[in-house]
């Protein structure tokens, strides 16, 4: 089956401009302490949104596409080796079966990036070379951020030096439990510097903040202090990405823009694994953002199986025949 040339050109045409990046601003405890979040109404919202929209056919096909492209192909775990990282990264580089991208059209499709612990960004470097796909590092002691400062400092001043072109940090989630926002910014401000060019995703660990209101303030709190992105999830904690944990941080990235200008990135992560949860991710995000942020340089899944889902869909969709999931490992 043929993709229309209409949803293709919804698939594909991204931005040629990148977003100026976010300088942050000065800490504004005032409008820290602002910041709330209602959470009867917040969960409301997020249980309706899984069974209110579902596009179908052709559509879906495109905005699975799109979300492969917003993929942050991930592997975290002690017992990576070079042998998987090179899976991964030729994954990222081919992420649908070439047939199945033929016949619906599509050409160039890679994931947003590939996600690594530090050891493994070389590795990872050396097999995207040419294909323009980024690689992440995780860093700052991930996934405790208990490591002491200046080691954390050092670790993403060793992952920029070794090719990393974004850099996923995690927070002391102790500063957002004691309200010590004055550490918090200072240590997002910290973390930010030693990424010189290579871009910062914050991650939050929301499952371990304790309330919303809390992941109001952090968001905004990394975002003053020069985050480019803000994401959810190591993907270690208990609670990983949540919908009503997305709605308060998407609406974050809202009033900070309405704020200041600035544009910062969205990346749920941590549990994503179905194709038709990252099909409500994407519709939320277009929902409360718009177009403009569902696009990589804005929006990313951190991920290690979604994947694997999704082709399985579009297998579907092409073929009409569902193949068993194994078919469709990732690395
Ligand atoms: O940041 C990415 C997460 O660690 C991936 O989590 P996952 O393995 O549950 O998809």
């Amino acid at each position: 089956m043929k993709m229309n040339s209409t949803t293709k050109t919804a698939t594909h045409q991204l931005p040629q401009t990148l977003e100026p990046r976010n300088p942050g601003t000065e800490l504004d405890l005032d409008w820290v302490a602002r910041a709330r979040a209602n959470r009867s109404a917040i969960e409301r919202r997020a249980a309706s949104l899984p069974g209110r929209r579902s596009v179908k056919k052709d559509y879906q096909a495109a905005w699975l596409l799109k979300a492969i492209s917003c993929i942050d192909l991930t592997t975290l775990s002690g017992d990576d080796t070079e042998g998987r990282v090179r899976r991964l990264c030729a994954k990222a580089r081919q992420p649908v079966r070439a047939d199945l991208l033929a016949a619906l059209g599509v050409e160039g499709l890679t994931t947003g990036a590939v996600c690594v612990y530090h050891d493994m960004v070389p590795c990872a470097v050396d097999a995207l070379q040419g294909s323009g796909i980024p690689v992440a590092a995780v860093s700052t002691g991930f996934p405790a951020g208990l490591s002491p400062f200046h080691l954390r400092v050092a670790e993403i001043e060793e992952s920029v030096r070794a090719g990393a072109s974004e850099i996923d940090i995690v927070i002391s989630r102790r500063h957002v439990l004691t309200g010590n926002w004055q550490a918090l910014y200072d240590e997002m401000r910290a973390f930010r510097a030693a990424c010189g060019d290579a871009h910062v995703k914050a991650i939050l660990a929301t499952g371990e903040l304790g309330t919303l209101q809390n992941v109001a303030r952090a968001s905004l709190i990394c975002m003053m202090a020069g985050a480019d992105f803000i994401k959810t999830s190591t993907g270690k904690e208990s609670v990983n990405a949540t919908l009503p944990v997305t709605l308060v941080m998407v609406r974050a990235i809202r009033e900070f823009f309405d704020t200041t200008g600035y544009r910062v990135g969205y990346k749920p992560a941590g549990g994503i694994s179905k194709a038709k949860d990252a099909l409500t991710y994407l519709a939320l995000m277009k929902d409360e953002l718009g177009n403009r942020w569902v696009q990589p340089d804005l929006f990313r899944f951190g991920a290690s199986s979604l994947l694997g889902d999704i082709e399985r869909q579009l297998e579907h969709h092409v073929t009409g025949a569902y193949s068993a999931a194994w078919r469709h490992a990732t690395s």
